[in-house]
């Protein structure tokens, strides 16, 4: 048993358990259109949810993606936050914004960045835009310059660019997995919170995890390890596992918890 996971005895049935996806519970692949949850997704979160307060995925997908990539509706009582909290998920019933003047100015720019550079592709989800550079020839090196070009639209375009594994998120602001764990926090009135992250984006859910602690919520943040996961998420977790398929192994042990 990790010995982290010992202080949540006693009190599962009064603890949120917060999920990223990408990295988290599915592999990272080329495409992200290809992603899959690791078989066994379903049976373990199932196996949770029958524990703990609430289970929720905090995902940076459209919520409704992340549910059929995951093949997450079999899972009960399960929560699905898209876009960093902007849209939820429950029941197959999706509550999202209206669409952002916005994105619709940066959609058009960012496929003129693409366009000519080999290999960057526009994921479009909607409520924001990504630009991917997993696929081109140098993808640290095609980051780095695109960052500042993907900088200036988001600036003209009232969005916020948030950097992750080869990408570039250019969104609305005013929303962050911090508030989304909050949020969920209170509303559940919970004790303990266990939040599982590997990128940049998952960050500020961490701080929310520290800033709960401080009005008494235990919290346990768990770093899905990887070559390219966030260091700094890395620095800050309580627990580090190897990818997804670590991840799965501490939920089975938190579902299996006496
Ligand atoms: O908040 P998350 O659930 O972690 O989502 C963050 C972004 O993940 C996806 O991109 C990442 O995964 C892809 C599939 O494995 C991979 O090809 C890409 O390089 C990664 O950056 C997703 O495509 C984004 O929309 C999410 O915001």
């Amino acid at each position: 048993m990790t010995t982290q996971l010992r202080q949540l005895a006693g009190q599962l049935d009064s603890t949120v358990v917060a999920l990223d996806f990408d990295g988290v519970l599915a592999p990272i692949v080329p495409r992200p259109e290809n992603a899959v949850a690791l078989p066994g997704t379903v049976e373990v979160l199932t196996a949770v949810a029958a524990r703990v307060a609430k289970v929720a995925i905090v995902t940076g997908r459209a919520a409704a993606d992340a549910v059929r990539l995951g093949g997450l509706a079999a899972v009960p009582g399960l929560t699905v936050l898209g876009h960093y909290g902007l849209e939820r998920w429950e029941d197959g019933r999706l509550d999202a914004p209206g669409a952002d003047d916005g994105v619709d100015v940066a959609r058009r720019r960012v496929a003129e960045l693409a366009a000519d550079r080999p290999g960057v592709t526009v994921e479009d989800k909607g409520h924001s835009v990504a630009l991917h550079t997993r696929n081109a020839p140098d993808p640290g090196a095609a980051l780095a310059e695109l960052r500042p070009y993907a900088d200036a639209v988001a600036a003209g375009s009232g969005l916020q660019v948030t950097p992750g594994r080869f990408v570039l998120e250019l969104r609305p602001v005013g929303m962050d997995k911090g508030v989304a764990i909050r949020s969920l926090v209170a509303e559940t009135a919970a004790a303990a919170v266990v939040y599982a992250g590997d990128d940049i984006g998952d960050l500020p859910a961490v701080a929310a995890v520290r800033e709960l602690a401080e009005d008494g919520v235990l919290g346990l943040v768990v770093c899905s390890d990887a070559e390219e996961a966030s260091a700094e998420l890395r620095a800050a977790a309580d627990i580090v596992v190897l990818g997804p398929p670590g991840v799965q192994a501490l939920l089975r042990e938190l579902a299996a918890l006496s």
